[in-house]
Formats: structure tokens, sequence, C-alpha cells
């Protein structure tokens, strides 16, 4: 049972490499700034107020997709993480019969720290979701923070017709509209497909925009990646800057546009492909269709070899088997992706070396205190 909010700062979160890069805010003070009092006076509370971000324990509720990860979260960091097991029952006629971890022998969740890792990879699961956290909500906690790391609407947050439905707006007004604990509820994604989502919200929920990019850079530190390629313009202006830091890393620039089906055409638009050793970066892919023509455009213009990165691997209809070895599509040295769907990542293979998956708990625990990383 938590004996209170914060751990004791002999206690506190270790740093991992992910965070230290990140870690400007628990740094002291420089010394050449010691004359003026004032700054440093704001910034030593600066720094106790990220101190104590760091040392904040969570009671862990996850969806059901998202145990695995809450068992790890605990397991690795007991002080900071506590996992409560929900039980994501159904009654015969299908309607949801829950019963949230952590209420029964004892209450342990009200007044506290509230952590809830979310999976809406389909519309039932969703709902379920929504019905714990108006329950979360209703429960006295301190705050709920709602790790979603994909947001599965992100794509489809304008119309072109009357009539059709913006599920990114709507899922927005359905986060705005839950009830308040007493401060809105953060919610944490990862690359959201277009920035200017996270102004759908309103009211009691704000949003909290993250990147996998930091992990894709260790990749490219380890192999000998020495350009990045992005399919369109959107994903150039999305991504080009946070890889800034990295001189000498070449950048090409491709142009898109979307025929019938799954049908692209992408033309190279700027930068020069021949002998490198490029990886293709994008938010997501679905078909696959986007970084197949990347790629073979790519290779027709000389590079070296090609692979690619995509924080969310959505894959319908299992089109993942279309780039693995054998497959149609088979044209990348490594697939990167995180497991941002565990639904999905955890059935790719990954032992004959196409497929990589990557593991965003550390990042997700790091980002818990660094609230701007886009
Ligand atoms: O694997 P695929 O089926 O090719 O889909 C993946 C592509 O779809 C999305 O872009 P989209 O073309 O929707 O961008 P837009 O918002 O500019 O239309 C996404 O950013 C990828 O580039």
């Amino acid at each position: 049972m938590p004996t209170g909010r914060y751990v004791s700062s002999s206690k506190q979160f270790p740093h991992s490499s992910l965070c230290q890069r990140n870690s400007k805010t628990t740094k002291s003070g420089d010394d050449h700034n010691d004359d003026r009092g004032n700054d440093r006076a704001q910034r030593i509370m600066y720094n106790q107020q990220a101190r104590q971000r760091e040392s904040m324990r969570y009671q862990i509720i996850a969806a059901e997709a998202c145990e695995p990860l809450a068992k790890r979260m605990a397991q690795k960091y007991p002080d900071r993480f506590t996992f409560h097991p929900t039980n994501w029952l159904k009654f015969p006629d299908g309607t949801d019969n829950i019963e949230i971890g952590g209420f029964t022998p004892v209450n342990v969740i009200s007044g506290e720290h509230v952590l809830f890792l979310a999976s809406f990879h389909n519309n039932d699961v969703t709902l379920s979701q929504f019905q714990v956290m108006i329950c979360l909500l209703q429960s006295f906690i301190e705050s709920m923070t709602v790790v979603l790391p994909f947001s599965p609407v992100g794509t489809m947050e304008r119309v072109i017709r009357e009539g059709q439905v913006a599920t990114a707006a709507t899922y927005a007004h359905m986060f705005s509209s839950l009830p308040r604990c007493g401060r809105p509820t953060r919610l944490m994604v990862y690359d959201l497909h277009t920035l200017q989502n996270r102004f759908y919200l309103h009211g009691n929920a704000v949003a909290s925009l993250h990147s996998a990019i930091p992990m894709l850079k260790d990749k490219i530190k380890e192999t000998g990646v020495n350009c990045v390629a992005f399919p369109d313009d959107g994903a150039a202006k999305r991504f080009s800057k946070m890889f800034e830091d990295m001189p000498g890393l070449e950048v090409i620039v491709c142009g898109k546009t979307r025929g019938e089906g799954d049908t692209r055409i992408v033309t190279i638009q700027d930068g020069n492909a021949t002998d490198k050793h490029i990886v293709i970066v994008d938010d997501l892919v679905q078909t696959g269709g986007t970084l197949y023509e990347t790629g073979k455009v790519l290779k027709d213009a000389g590079a070296a070899s090609v692979n690619a990165f995509v924080t969310h691997g959505v894959f319908p209809n299992d089109s993942w088997k279309l780039f693995n070895k054998g497959g149609a599509r088979a044209c990348f040295d490594k697939f990167w992706v995180t497991n941002s769907i565990p639904t999905v990542t955890d059935t790719l293979p990954t032992k004959d070396g196409v497929f990589e998956v990557l593991d965003l708990m550390d990042l997700i625990i790091c980002d818990l205190d660094h609230f701007s990383c886009i």
C-alpha cells in the first residue's frame, strides 16, 4: 500500500540514457550566473520542482493490451510505480462488466496520482477504457495521466464532404468532456500525425506531445546509416528539425501523391541518394505503399542500402508480411518500429532480422517528467 505521493530522495528514479538527453532541468545551475540573484533563485526553485516531479509515484491502471508494459514498469521501478490489474470482463450480452484494480480490499487509488496506460486498437476496447477513465476521475484521485502512445484517429482530422466524421475531433471531444479531478487530464501521445490535432482538445484534457525519434537516433549511431529520407513534405516538416543535432547526416525530401487503393507516386524533390545508407522516416505505416515506393525510388537513385523507421506499425490486414523476407515488398535491410501498438508488434517476426521492435518503456518513463519533447 502506498504511503505517500512521493518516494524519498534516496529512492529516486535512476536516469536512463534517454532521460539524460533531456536532463537540463535536473543539472545544477551554471556558476557564471551566480551574480544574478533572482535568476539563481528561480533556477533552484525550478530544479527542486523538476526533482519532485521525477520522484512522483504513480498507481498504474492499464488496458488489457498494456498490462505487460505496466508489469515491466512496476517491476523495474517498484518505488515509483504500483500496478493494479483490472478485470476487463463482459456480461453475456456483450456490455462491460469491469472491476478496476486498486479499490478492493482497500482503496489505494483515491488521493493518488494515476497513470492510465491506454490502447485504442478497436472501438470496443476504446469505449471500455473511456468508462474506466470516467470512473477513476470520479474517485477523488489527485491527477490522471493517460499514456496513449498511438492515437489511431490522428489521420482522420479533416473531411472533404459534409456528413463525414472527423474522428480525431470527436475523440478529442470525448477526452475534453471527461470529468475533472481538480486538474485537467494529461494525454501523452507519441508522434501524432499532425501536430495541430492537439488543439482539438479543450477544457478537461491537455495534450502532451512526445516523439520516438530519440530511439531512432540511437539506431542511426549504432549502424552505418548516414542519410534520412522523408517520403513527403509533411514528414519532412514534422521530423527534420529533430535531426539537426546530427551533423553529417544527409537529408532527402521526397514528394508523394496518392493514387487508387494503396498506389503512391513518390519522387525525390531534394537531396542525393547515391551510395548512401538511408533510413526512411515516417510517423506510421498502414498498407506500406508510401514506404515501399519511397524505398524503390531511393534504390533506383543509387542508394547503397535502405531501411525504414515508423513510430506506429498499424499494418492492417497483416500488411507487414509483404516486407518480411521473401515478401513482394522486401526492400528494407532493417524495419524499425516501436511497440506503440502492442497488439500488432507483438506478432511481428523479429528473428529473421528485418523487423526490430523498439521498446517505448524507458522513453515513456522519462517523458513523464519532461513535458514538451516534440
Ligand atoms: O502505409 P500507407 O498506407 O502508405 O500509409 C502511411 C502514410 O499515411 C499517412 O500519411 P497521409 O498520406 O495520410 O498524409 P496526409 O495527412 O498528408 O494525407 C502517414 O503519414 C504515412 O505517410
